[in-house]
């Protein structure tokens, strides 16, 4: 099966699925090129809007795939793995429509910058968030933290980035970090969440789109998003990075 799945509904949004519901969607190196290739593909004037979304019904996403983000290496080389990733959340939040994350499920580390570089979030009452890295001696390392300084109250964002807990739903509402609760997992299911976006016309979305990249300054953001990824590499060679993967393995007994 396929671990990434781009569908394009008839009504005129697209749905990219993070299919690998077995490893809670952790994002795998092949899942970062598979996105990366959608992204620099996707045909932006058939849509109104994107979703991001996650297979199954326990995880949106589990952040990146630890089996494939770890290992004895440079800060140099920590950095040349993250920084694909970032690349792709920069595509993802400068896309010229609106994009939603489609919280089906819980998000730790990754999957929670990934919904950051959304201009959206949706999120299921039946699981919980967490930016997790600060737990593993690390710091987010996609530029999701960047992102998330633009999404919540700077205040909310380094507050979450130092205490690095899991949240639920109600919390991230409070926090203006997501904007909808889903009740059900499936977006079809869920009319009424999407029909604001399905009633506007493609050019009203594209230019609701371009007013609110006019508010980011894009060079400064791929700037901050390029040092975030510098700093979690110095990070990445720490012991307490070691020790946090370490038990992550001991305990999936890898
Ligand atoms: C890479 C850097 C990036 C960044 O910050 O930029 C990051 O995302 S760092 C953060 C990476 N993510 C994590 O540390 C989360 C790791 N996962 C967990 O802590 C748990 O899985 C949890 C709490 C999400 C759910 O725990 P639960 O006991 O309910 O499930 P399992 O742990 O048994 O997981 C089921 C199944 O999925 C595999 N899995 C889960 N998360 C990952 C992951 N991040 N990478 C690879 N595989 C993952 C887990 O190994 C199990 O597989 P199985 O084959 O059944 O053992």
């Amino acid at each position: 099966m396929p671990k990434v799945l781009y569908d394009v509904s008839p009504d005129g949004y697209a749905v990219i699925t993070i299919n690998r519901p077995d490893k809670l969607n952790a994002i795998s190196l092949s899942v970062v090129s598979k996105l990366n290739d959608i992204l620099d593909h996707i045909n932006v004037e058939s849509l109104k809007f994107l979703i991001i979304t996650g297979a199954g019904s326990r995880s949106f996403c589990a952040g990146g795939d630890l089996n494939d983000f770890h290992g004895e290496m440079s800060a140099d080389e920590a950095y040349n793995l993250l920084k694909p990733m970032q690349e792709v959340l920069y595509k993802l939040a400068t896309l010229p429509i609106p994009t939603i994350a489609w919280m089906n499920g819980l998000a730790r580390g990754g999957g929670l910058e990934i919904a950051s570089a959304c201009d959206f979030r949706f999120a299921t009452n039946a699981a919980n968030y967490g930016f997790i890295q600060g737990q593993l001696g690390i710091s987010t390392g996609w530029g999701g933290g960047t992102l998330l300084y633009e999404r919540i109250h700077p205040q909310q964002a380094f507050q979450w980035m130092i205490e690095a807990d899991v949240k639920d739903v109600q919390e991230l509402k409070e926090i203006g970090f997501i904007q909808k609760i889903i009740t059900e997992e499936t977006i079809s299911s869920q009319h009424e969440l999407l029909a604001p976006f399905l009633n506007r016309s493609f050019d009203q979305m594209t230019l609701w789109k371009q007013q609110r990249l006019s508010k980011m300054s894009l060079d400064s953001l791929a700037i901050q998003m390029d040092n975030e990824v510098k700093a979690c590499s110095q990070l990445w060679v720490s012991e307490e990075h070691k020790e946090a993967l370490k038990q992550f393995f001991n305990k999936n007994n890898k």
